[in-house]
């Protein structure tokens, strides 16, 4: 039987909806039937658009962008009040009706979306936004304003922290500021699935669900072996990696998400962020 080929987040972001696929005893029965890849975000998006991946941890704002992909019930990657991973640095004394130019990261889809809908919708301002690899210094030198995400802005707002890195900059919280102006959840990415992909697999529907559904509640089962495992691999606090895995990200997609995603949709085609799409998931009527 062929196998569902997935393309998952290479951050700690996702460890939790990944759980079953790395750990015993699902991990064997799992590799039976998919093979898991890691990569970033945006490249996530970009291998389900080529067709070298199936499923993936997909950006929101990339879903308009796919054909015939759609979205799995259940797992998200979300924030219900501070991300932490998603930071908007802004130059000292600006204020965000005034940044010019913005530097994001390529590793971004959705938050740079947020970011340029926010601007706009509340702000009034159209900024030139560019791609940069995810270097604040670079990005800072040429650009008013710099977008990271993932793990490099997680390094970077625990070095602004504690050793003032940046320290006249404006360090702006992406999901926070969300929060402010639609008193909303954030959503950044779900799983996407390839249906035609799916239908040669074999996999139904409801059992990709309830896999990933699985998943994802082992995962929040044992956040402990979690921030054990990740402690070596990132410099910071375990008890940071136990913070942002239990209560910075949010991994329900639950109707208050669902609500939001329509929300962010919806601006994303007033503010011409992205074009017109209606969000649908797996086996909801068309
Ligand atoms: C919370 C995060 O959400 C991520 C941000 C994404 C984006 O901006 O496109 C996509 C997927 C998520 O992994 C993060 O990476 O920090």
């Amino acid at each position: 039987m062929k196998k569902l080929r997935i393309a998952a987040i290479s951050f700690l972001n996702p460890a939790p909806l990944l759980y079953d696929f790395e750990h015993a005893p699902q991990q064997e029965r799992l590799a039976a039937r998919y093979d898991i890849h890691y990569t970033l975000p945006s490249q996530c998006a970009a291998q389900l658009a080529s067709g070298e991946a199936d499923l993936g941890l997909v950006p929101i704002a990339s879903l308009p962008l796919i054909p015939g992909i759609v979205a799995v019930p259940g797992c998200t990657i979300a924030s219900l009040e501070t991300v932490r991973s998603i930071q908007l640095v802004v130059r000292p004394g600006l204020k965000l009706e005034d940044i010019r130019t913005l530097a994001t990261d390529a590793a971004s889809r959705s938050s740079a979306a947020y970011v340029r809908l926010l601007l706009k919708h509340f702000y009034g301002n159209t900024p030139d936004v560019h791609e940069e690899d995810a270097n604040l210094a670079h990005m800072l030198a040429t650009s008013d304003a710099a977008l990271l995400i993932g793990d490099p802005a997680l390094l970077a707002l625990e070095e602004h922290n504690r050793q003032h890195h940046f320290p006249d900059h404006t360090w702006i919280d992406v999901a926070k500021l969300w929060r402010k102006h639609t008193q909303r959840p954030w959503v950044a990415a779900v799983w996407a699935v390839r249906t035609a992909a799916l239908e040669q697999t074999g996999i139904t529907p409801q059992q990709l669900t309830r896999d990933l559904q699985q998943s994802r509640d082992a995962g929040l089962e044992h956040i402990e072996n979690l921030v054990s495992e990740w402690t070596p691999r990132l410099p910071l606090l375990p008890e940071t990696i136990r913070y942002y895995l239990s209560e910075n990200i949010h991994y329900i997609l639950d109707a208050e998400c669902l609500t939001a995603i329509h929300r962010f949709f919806h601006l994303a085609e007033k503010t011409g962020t992205l074009p017109a799409y209606k969000f649908r998931l797996l086996n909801d009527p068309k």
